[in-house]
């Protein structure tokens, strides 16, 4: 489970951080612009302490009022033009940056979409969740604020020690004294930073899971009184990611002191040093006055430093968990099998001919194991070999955990195969696009998902065909799903979120309205009848005999009645298919089998 990551250590940051240039790039001209501006704007900043000076050491001297308030006009003018320009600097970035922000949460959820079922099944929820909002926010706020005020900074103070230098180099150097000390902070600063900052984002990653386990499950939570316990895990979590946030508080209060005490001891020894030298008459009033000026207009591009470096930071680490998931492998839409042979080419070729007169699905030597599971495990499935014949009906019956829902599975690719094959009509299910197989597999899970949309357009998703009214109201009767019609907006009623406003046979029954509605050459069903009364289990049953005639079926079958579904039955065990018949020939002729239909097959096996 990728949660918190303690080694950041070979991770550089602005390797990282150069990673959004594709998501920057088609706003550069507005940011870099941006960025212009703003240095123009600090420089203007750094005019003013050389307006005292003339003013100290010409009109203020000389006792002249009119001098004076051409002084003061002249600093007006130069705040304004200060302050316009950090006002169109904002103006430039700020709708660009929230369109790089869409941009790539647009792309995050694209790859979410086309990552492989597997990748799911290893990452929580919560992780991918903050990715999505909290981490794509800190990266906006990184390119909208650090990006530009450390270039800005680093240049107005390189203006402002320049112009320090050229007033008086002794004091100008005091100035620079701390400069050596303050930037080794910064470096062990940022490095013990980023540790942080990385530890502090999973955790809110793991926190934003629990919150989500806990709405999702609320029923299971209020009906089992666990909101106790769900609360100690909330409240565990809380307080360690507090303790996180707190850590990164005292990191960067450390290095705020440092950052803002020791410019300001060399700020104070110069104004003692420029006094005496004042005073010495070795120095004019107006130069120091300039001089401490300039020192004091850098003390923000100074003391800003800590944090623009911990807002880095923290862009950094989460442009980091940005691309851990946008560098996942997608899932292939055709699989060229470099492994095999001339000879098993040559052995496939004549199988897919026998398939393509025979027809059906078939299943050919599938071997197959979890991705996550260890190598040298026996696999879930282990040569299933198995042929169901163009518009027959095979259930198929195992034991819970032998495999069945595994091996549906594999049929529209959810999962790839780790050997063998499978085909449709003969033709090999990875070596069709994904939107061809799913054009001719429609399938039905036991647990049923719907969508927070309408009833019709959660059936209607289940095929990309312009399919009307019509298909709908014959997918619905199929499923024996007419109560959409006593809904308050009858099939236009929202079924809420995951269709929790709905029962469980009704929602049950809206999937396999889904999986019927485009007609598929090949249906694939999970068991999913299970939440269905004897009677309603029996009228689609009747219902769906019919659209099974001319369709090839997959069936998932626990209980007796939904296996006199089908035409014939496979047994799965021990990973492969150990026997085939009609459920009278297994009842009779295969004690297993017979065992498993008897009831307390399920009943022992749950033990
Ligand atoms: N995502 C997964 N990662 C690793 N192992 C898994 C995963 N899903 C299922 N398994 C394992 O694969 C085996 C077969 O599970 P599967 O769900 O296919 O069984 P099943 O026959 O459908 O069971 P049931 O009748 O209870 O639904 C089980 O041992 C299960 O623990």
């Amino acid at each position: 489970m990728p949660t918190t990551r303690e080694n950041t250590e070979d991770r550089s940051a602005v390797r990282t951080l150069l990673r959004l240039w594709p998501y920057v790039r088609p706003v550069r001209a507005r940011v870099f612009t941006a960025a212009f501006v703003a240095v123009v704007a600090s420089c203007v900043g750094l005019v003013i302490p050389l307006v005292l000076k003339w003013m100290v050491d010409g009109p203020i001297a000389d006792q002249d009022p009119a001098g004076v308030w051409l002084g003061a006009l002249y600093l007006l003018l130069l705040g304004f033009t200060e302050a316009g320009l950090f006002g169109m600097r904002r103006w430039l970035v700020a709708r660009p940056l929230s369109h790089v922000e869409a941009e790539m949460r647009a792309a995050l959820y694209r790859r979410l979409q086309r990552l492989p079922v597997a990748f799911h099944d290893r990452w929580p929820s919560g992780q991918l969740l903050s990715r999505a909002t909290a981490d794509l926010g800190l990266v906006r706020m990184f390119l909208a604020f650090p990006l530009t005020f450390l270039l800005v900074n680093t240049v107005t103070i390189l203006v402002g020690v320049i112009i320090m230098l050229l007033q008086d180099w002794t004091l100008g150097l005091v100035i620079l004294g701390p400069a050596i000390p303050v930037m080794v902070m910064c470096v062990v600063f940022e490095h013990r930073y980023a540790v942080v900052a990385r530890r502090a984002q999973d955790q809110v990653g793991d926190l934003t899971t629990v919150v989500e386990e806990s709405v999702l499950g609320i029923r299971i939570i209020k009906g089992f009184g666990r909101h106790r316990s769900q609360a100690r895990a909330f409240r565990e979590l809380s307080t360690k990611l507090r303790g996180t946030e707190l850590g990164k508080a005292r990191l960067l209060a450390t290095i705020w002191a440092v950052i803002v005490t020791l410019p300001e001891m060399a700020i104070g020894a110069a104004l003692v040093l420029g006094a005496v030298q004042v005073a010495d008459g070795e120095l004019s009033a107006g130069t120091l006055v300039a001089f401490l000026s300039t020192a004091l207009a850098l003390r923000w591009p100074v003391d800003s430093i800590g944090f623009l470096l911990a807002m880095s930071q923290e862009a950094a680490t989460a442009t980091e968990r940005y691309f851990e998931v946008m560098d996942e492998e997608p899932e292939k839409d055709t699989v060229v099998h470099a492994d095999r042979t001339a000879e098993d080419r040559t052995a496939e070729d004549a199988t897919a001919e026998a398939d393509r007169r025979d027809g059906g699905l078939r299943f050919d030597g599938v071997v197959f194991r979890y991705p996550d599971a260890d190598p040298a495990s026996t696999p879930t499935l282990n040569r299933v070999d198995l042929h169901i014949r163009p518009g027959e009906s095979m259930a198929l019956v195992g034991a819970t955990g032998s495999g069945k829902t595994t091996l549906t599975a594999l049929v529209p690719r959810l999962h790839e195969v780790t050997a063998g094959r499978i085909t449709l009509d003969g033709e090999d299910v990875t070596a069709m696009s994904r939107a061809q197989l799913r054009s001719k597999v429609a399938v039905a899970f036991e647990e049923p998902t719907l969508f927070s949309a309408s009833v019709g357009e959660n059936v209607l998703m289940g095929t990309d065909a312009e399919a009307g009214p019509a298909e709908l109201e014959r997918a619905l009767g199929v499923a024996q799903a007419d109560f959409v019609h006593a809904l308050p907006q009858g099939t236009g009623t929202q079924v809420g979120e995951q269709g929790l406003s709905l029962s469980g046979g009704q929602r049950q029954r809206l999937a396999l309205a889904r999986a019927v509605v485009g007609r598929p050459r090949f249906l694939v069903l999970d068991d999913p009848l299970s939440a269905l009364d004897v009677h309603t289990e029996a009228a689609v049953e009747a219902a769906l005999r019919r659209v099974l005639a001319d369709t090839t079926a997959l069936i998932v079958a626990h209980r007796p009645s939904t296996v006199l579904l089908a035409d014939r039955v496979a047994l799965l065990s021990g990973g492969r298919i150990t026997a085939v018949g009609t459920h009278q020939e297994l009842l009779r002729g295969n004690p297993e089998y017979a065992h498993l239909m008897s009831g307390s097959g399920r009943q022992e096996d749950d033990r």
